[in-house]
């Protein structure tokens, strides 16, 4: 079943630029499956070495498309559900350049299945972020000066997070005017398909609120207009969802894991 999708809330309601929420992205179905995903192969972490944006108080666990693919390579992972995440996440890059009226090629950087729960012995009180609030490509200071330099991920241009339940307490997506979450100017509450879009820069500073109980489940996207950052293996999954193929899957393997050096004797 095809799903129809459609802007729930634009700039004026968001009060903000570049930014938008569409819904219907996905059908309960496609959730549900990529709820599984999550909850069977998501591994522990959140990908950020040592300096975490996260909250202690909530257990991060993610699947990359990567970790996806070899899930599927050892048949741990069913394709169909290979099939959805790749899926949802085409659609919604494709509906990112109609609305943002992109011209160039729009590319993907980073996808991550993310699901974030409240740890089961923490206050239900937190007045707390579960991801503070943020810029995608630079590092934002008190002051609002927003420096597009290392560590931040500067390729970045837009931003988007598919949502894929609404079981938890808290957990709200809020757009901010301030680098702290003072002047929060929209929140937005997570629900199955759907959608909040937006440019990665300065202008869209956003975080999550405290997750106070239950788990959270979204797939994070960032996209660039430089093909020098594209992310790798999606062209390889395409070809596997397209086609199963096997050779397509053993490439994979090849290039993340090389073989051991064995010497000639
Ligand atoms: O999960 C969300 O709603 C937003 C997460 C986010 O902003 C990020 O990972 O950069
Ligand atoms: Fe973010």
């Amino acid at each position: 079943m095809k799903q129809k999708s459609g802007v729930t809330m634009n700039e004026i309601d968001l009060k903000g630029t570049k930014r938008v929420v569409i819904d219907g992205m996905t059908t309960p179905k496609q959730c549900k499956s990529l709820m599984e995903i999550a909850k069977y192969y998501a591994v522990i972490g959140d990908g950020y070495d040592g300096k975490s944006p996260h909250t202690i108080l909530e257990k991060f666990e993610g699947i990359t498309f990567n970790r996806a693919l070899f899930l599927s390579y050892y048949k741990m992972l069913n394709l169909k559900h290979l099939h959805t995440f790749f899926e949802v996440t085409e659609k919604a890059k494709e509906l990112i350049k109609v609305h943002f009226k992109l011209k160039g090629e729009l590319y993907f950087s980073y996808t991550q299945l993310v699901c974030r729960s409240a740890r089961p012995d923490s206050p239900t009180n937190r007045t707390d972020f579960s991801h503070k609030i943020h810029a995608d490509n630079c590092i934002i200071m008190e002051n609002m000066t927003c420096f597009r330099t290392y560590p931040a991920f500067t390729w970045r241009d837009y931003s988007a997070i598919l949502y894929l339940n609404d079981e938890f307490k808290g957990g709200e997506f809020v757009f901010s005017a301030d680098a702290v979450g003072n002047k929060i100017q929209s929140k937005i509450r997570p629900k199955c398909g759907r959608l909040v879009a937006f440019s990665s820069g300065p202008e869209n500073l956003h975080g999550v609120k405290a997750v106070k109980r239950g788990t959270r489940c979204a797939i994070g996207m960032w996209f660039t207009l430089n093909p020098d950052y594209v992310e790798k293996h999606r062209d390889l999954a395409k070809n596997v969802v397209d086609n199963n193929s096997q050779f397509e899957m053993d490439l994979l393997v090849n290039l993340d894991y090389p073989k051991p050096y064995v010497p000639n004797t």
